[in-house]
């Protein structure tokens, strides 16, 4: 083991990213709440300001992906759309299969200039994750409680909110609506079986109702849909633990782009189109585990500077009080103060123990364990 590996894996390294993570998270959330005022006398700037707020947390998460694990992303996909990527507003489609998918998806947004505006349809729990969760609010995430009779009017009063963003966005939906694990596969393919429709092997059958009614409120503001399916080579299983501790993966993502306008526009229809989405991504999936490739070819997006620039900028500035306060912490020698101080920090590591476990498929929730009673 090198002494970069040896370091990356030391749990000092790990607190104090985790240290950096939270204080200038909290600290940017407190920045994001002071833009309260901007919002009532000029909305497009709060939304701008907000864009740039927020980057600042979610490219932490692609510096410790690209900088500090050397995870390599790769995009498959036509280079003559290539272009058109992060110039237009789009609807990324996502496999849900993997714990680190939302840090690929954050890593290829920062490679084409979205990061900041990046939107997605999220669960209504994750809005109270301290840092990431209560910046979504600034950012005007889209949450959903996974129940249709509430989601469909709450669902479709935000995303009437994103028709005039000021910023190019592209909006990620899970139309699985959950991750996958052998379990819900088991009693979705159950769901398909009855609805008479193919067995997918690789995906949950998709949740067509989200994405009927994100096409129906976005048309005109979105260009296309980004058809997405993300593997990793050598059957990798990446966590955010092994991120942390320097593990290098690799990530293989093929897009495809679809125009809006040849989605249908009607619900049965919409929901016939994104079933057939799935059978095709299901094909992709299997190709790449037969062969280790997908059909299109490959286009470089190296991993850019600007998450890394960020990330030391962060924690030059959190760092240096923790340090100027240790060393007064153990001048003083208040046997209080420093037990205080443990007890702060035993708290802190808690917390982020937690939000890590946010990430972790063993502890993901039971939706989609059982058939839900509408159908
Ligand atoms: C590569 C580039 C990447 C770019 C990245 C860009 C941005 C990144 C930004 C942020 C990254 C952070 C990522 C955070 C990730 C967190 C994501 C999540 O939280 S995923 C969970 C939330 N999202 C969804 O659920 C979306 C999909 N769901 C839907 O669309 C749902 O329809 C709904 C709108 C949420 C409503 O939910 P509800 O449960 O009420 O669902 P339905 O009404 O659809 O369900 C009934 C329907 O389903 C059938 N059914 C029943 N049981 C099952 C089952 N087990 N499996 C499948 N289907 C089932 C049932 O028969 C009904 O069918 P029908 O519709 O015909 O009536
Ligand atoms: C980045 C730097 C590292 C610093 C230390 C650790 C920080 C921890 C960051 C925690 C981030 C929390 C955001 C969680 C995003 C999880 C995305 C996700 O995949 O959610 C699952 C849902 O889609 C479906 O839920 P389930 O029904 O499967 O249940």
């Amino acid at each position: 083991m090198g002494l970069g590996e040896c370091l990356k894996s030391q749990v000092l390294c790990h607190v104090l990213i985790g240290y950096v993570f939270l204080a200038s998270g909290l600290l940017i959330n407190l920045l994001q709440l002071c833009t309260l005022p901007v919002w009532w006398l000029n909305k497009s700037l709060a939304r701008r300001i907000n864009c740039r707020l927020g980057y600042c947390i979610s490219s932490q998460s692609v510096a410790i992906l690209d900088w500090w694990s050397g995870t390599e992303c790769t995009l498959y996909t036509d280079p003559k759309m290539y272009p058109l990527y992060g110039n237009e507003n789009g609807i990324v489609v996502l496999n849900h299969q993997f714990e680190i998918d939302f840090m690929c998806g954050w890593s290829f947004c920062d490679r084409f200039g979205v990061l900041g505006s990046a939107k997605v349809l999220v669960k209504k729990e994750l809005a109270y994750v301290p840092v990431i969760g209560w910046m979504w609010y600034f950012l005007e995430i889209v949450f959903c409680k996974r129940k249709w009779e509430e989601d469909r009017i709450t669902v479709s009063q935000s995303l009437q909110k994103l028709r005039d963003y000021p910023e190019n966005f592209w909006f990620l939906l899970f139309c699985e609506g959950t991750r996958f694990t052998a379990k819900k596969h088991q009693i979705s393919m159950e769901v398909a079986e009855k609805k008479g429709l193919p067995k997918l092997k690789h995906h949950l059958l998709p949740r067509t109702k989200g994405f009927w009614l994100t096409i129906q409120n976005l048309r005109g503001t979105v260009a296309a849909v980004y058809d997405s399916t993300l593997n990793f080579r050598n059957n990798e299983s990446p966590s955010l633990s092994g991120i942390l501790s320097g593990k290098k993966y690799h990530a293989d993502l093929y897009v495809r782009r679809i125009p809006l306008e040849s989605i249908p526009e009607g619900e049965a229809e919409c929901a016939a189109w994104l079933h057939k989405l799935y059978q095709e991504k299901d094909g992709f999936q299997e190709q790449y585990i037969q062969t280790g490739r997908y059909p299109g070819p490959i286009v470089s997006t190296p991993r850019r500077l600007g998450p890394l620039i960020n990330w030391l900028c962060w924690s030059a500035l959190v760092l240096f009080p923790l340090g100027a306060f240790l060393v007064s912490l153990l001048s003083s020698g208040s046997t209080l103060t420093i037990l205080a101080s443990l007890a702060f920090c035993y708290g802190a590591s808690l917390l982020l123990r937690w939000m890590i476990g946010q990430t972790e498929i063993s502890r993901s929730s039971g939706y989609g364990n059982k058939v839900n009673s509408s159908s």
